[in-house]
């Protein structure tokens, strides 16, 4: 089976400083991959390689997305890939359905899919739809890049510290959000610092450290800010 995201051998300094190692990773579809990392470990490095941000000459390394190496055809790769940042971006002055209408129409997507199921599955409350964003919460425009991810069909979502800035609630709603994501065969790679909701929604979960990713098994009923300090600290 081929997988979703492929990364090989993949390579990525600043000023000489190696941020990944000859990290490696397979996602599949259906899968939900959870990436824990220090602070200043590269794990926002990693996902702007997914999305063939870095200046191919500091990068060394294979990424291929669902087969597609994005180093030579970066569009149709990224086609299969939806992308919500730790800060979503969306257009302050359009509803949520005239940003997802206009998403589609920058990656010439017509419009196959319901938007508004899509926004009804992704939680955003119906009331909102039609307001401009710049009133939406943080969770809400988060919603209105999901939706947009389920609209174009994505097999691939990527979460740049999804529950960041989020209440209980809508932490639970969004990490169940990705368990459905999930159910639908679709593939999620999450980074975050939120360990506790990390163990809930993931089948694999791995620490970035030294530039290379290690497979990590934690215990729910064990986890304490002590243990996981010394985890992160490769002590554990
Ligand atoms: N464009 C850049 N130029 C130089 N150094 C960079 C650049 N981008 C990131 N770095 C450095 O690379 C290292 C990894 O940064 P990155 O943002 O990937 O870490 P992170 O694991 O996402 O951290 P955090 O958990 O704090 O978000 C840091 O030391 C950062 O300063």
């Amino acid at each position: 089976m081929t997988a979703l995201l492929s990364i090989q051998q993949l390579s990525l300094g600043f000023s000489k400083r190696k941020i990944l190692n000859q990290l490696e990773l397979n996602l599949q579809a259906g899968e939900v991959v959870s990436v824990l990392g220090s602070n200043g470990a590269g794990k926002s490095t990693l996902l702007k390689s997914i999305l063939g941000l870095h200046d191919t000459a500091e990068q060394t390394g294979n990424i291929l997305i669902a087969g597609i190496d994005i180093a030579q055809d970066r569009q149709r790769a990224l086609s299969h890939l939806a992308y919500v940042p730790e800060q979503p971006a969306v257009y302050g002055h359009l509803s949520a359905i005239a940003n997802i209408r206009y998403f589609l129409s920058l990656a010439n997507i017509g419009e196959e899919k319901d938007i508004n199921s899509c926004l009804t599955m992704a939680g955003l409350p119906e009331t909102a739809w039609h307001r401009p964003c710049s009133e939406y919460s943080k969770g809400m425009k988060q919603k209105v890049m999901l939706a947009f991810a389920l609209a174009k069909q994505a097999t691939l979502l990527l979460l740049d510290e999804p529950n960041s800035g989020l209440d209980p609630q809508a932490t639970e709603d969004l990490n169940q959000l990705i368990v459905q994501c999930k159910e639908s065969g679709m593939g999620v790679l999450v980074v975050t610092h939120d360990v506790l909701s990390a163990i809930g929604f993931s089948d694999r979960l791995l620490m970035l450290t030294n530039g290379q990713l290690q497979p990590v098994m934690l215990d729910q009923s064990a986890l304490t800010l002590d243990s996981l300090k010394k985890l992160y600290q490769g002590q554990a």
